[in-house]
């Protein structure tokens, strides 16, 4: 039996000190720093918006490489607590932590079926209670999950850290992004069949169909007019048969032999492999969540100057109930989803379904991890023509970079 995991926890990122990231997302993004751990070599700071949670690592100057921390970090030794050091310098987001009810089943499990720990059980306390947790390293890139039972904690939230930031969280803004939609990882070609199993193996995902005319085995195809790309998506929650439950899916992407440049093989080259490539956030609002981040800061991907006169698209946008002025005037694209797409049961009577969706620029000084807002109005899946417009506009951008 796989090792289910009950909730996701908190996203890692892996940066060197100094590169903004923590800054960005409390400025720009509209993160609150809420929990702080701090060593001679390391700081470790735990962001949130409503559901969403980053740990930011950082390395501060001269903290000793990964390899010095064969086993692992413990406690107080420098090193990070509840994740395994970075491998490369790049910046990189390389932990999904779920929670999960026992530890020490979960990690025996994995054992049994062949898959090594990076770090064994490991008990943490401190004066709030304690918590246990293991790290497994994924067969994509340079991704690893922290495994952690904190059902025995009451502090804010893992023992190490104290509490940090000085604003309370006051009455929460409804355009607010509330918590993770989907985790896309860029993969390597080819790699597909294997991560699927995998994650079916570990922790007992389920596959969720992105389309109606995908592939059982190897995902759905979009390619064409200078766009190839091949996704398959999986979930871990019950979910119900419409997949529109809070649960975080997750994407993979991986290329499709296509002339020109693309965003999956840029991400491959600068990151130095597969990994996290974006993290979609959910929003209930976006036009005034996209409005409020861009104000802030945030800089957008713009779409490609002929995707809201395309035929049928400012249509299509005001069926659905929205101005297509106001989503260009944003940048958001709007798609409407099928019966049978997005891994619904499919039902008699057709019904408006649609989902809209913005991408901001990398956010670190590579072309790698992006992040996403999406708003779904009874879509589950991911929109195609969406996707489409995205791939252009990435592709323009980074020709015009050469
Ligand atoms: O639409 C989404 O959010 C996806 O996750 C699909 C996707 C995957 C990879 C890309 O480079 C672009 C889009």
């Amino acid at each position: 039996m796989a090792a289910p995991v009950s909730r996701l926890s908190h996203i890692a990122f892996h940066v060197p000190a100094g590169t903004g990231l923590v800054s960005d997302l409390v400025g720009k993004f509209r993160f609150r720093l809420f929990a702080a751990r701090v060593t001679a070599h390391t700081r470790q700071l735990a962001l949130r918006k409503g559901a969403a949670v980053f740990l930011v690592n950082e390395r501060l100057g001269g903290a000793p490489p990964a390899h010095a921390f064969p086993s692992g970090p413990t406690p107080g030794d420098g090193g990070f607590l509840y994740d395994v050091g970075p491998s490369r310098p790049v910046s990189t987001a390389s932990n999904v932590c779920f929670e999960v009810q026992d530890v020490a089943s979960a990690s025996q499990r994995l054992q049994e079926r062949g898959f090594p720990l990076a770090i064994p059980p490991t008990h943490v306390t401190d004066d709030s209670g304690s918590v246990t947790y293991c790290v497994v390293r994924s067969v994509v890139g340079n991704v690893s999950h922290t495994l952690l039972d904190r059902s025995h904690y009451q502090g804010a939230f893992l023992p190490g850290f104290r509490a940090a930031g000085d604003v309370p969280e006051g009455p929460r803004d409804p355009a607010e992004a509330t918590r993770f939609d989907h985790i896309t990882y860029a993969c390597s070609r080819g790699s597909t069949r294997a991560v699927l199993a995998w994650y079916q193996r570990c922790f007992g995902f389920q596959r969720f169909a992105v389309n109606r005319q995908e592939d059982a085995a190897e995902g759905y195809r979009i390619h064409g007019r200078g766009v190839g790309l091949r996704l398959a998506a999986m979930r871990y929650g019950k979910g119900g048969e419409t997949g529109l439950d809070d649960d975080c899916k997750f994407v993979l992407a991986e290329s499709l032999p296509e002339p020109g440049k693309n965003q999956v093989d840029a991400f491959l080259e600068q990151h130095g492999g597969a990994g996290i490539q974006h993290v979609g956030l959910h929003t209930p609002d976006i036009v005034s969540t996209a409005r409020a981040l861009a104000e802030a800061g945030v800089r957008f991907v713009e779409p490609p100057p002929a995707y809201y006169s395309e035929a049928g698209k400012a249509e299509e946008i005001r069926e659905a109930g929205q101005d297509p002025r106001l989503l260009s005037q944003h940048g958001i694209l709007l798609d409407g989803e099928m019966d049978g797409d997005g891994g619904s049961g499919g039902s008699s009577t057709p019904q408006r379904r649609y989902l809209m969706q913005i991408f901001t620029k990398p956010i670190f000084p590579e072309e790698t991890f992006f992040l996403e807002l999406i708003e779904r109005q009874g879509a589950a899946g991911f929109g195609e023509g969406n996707i489409r417009a995205l791939w252009k506009s990435v592709q323009a951008y980074l020709a015009k970079q050469e």
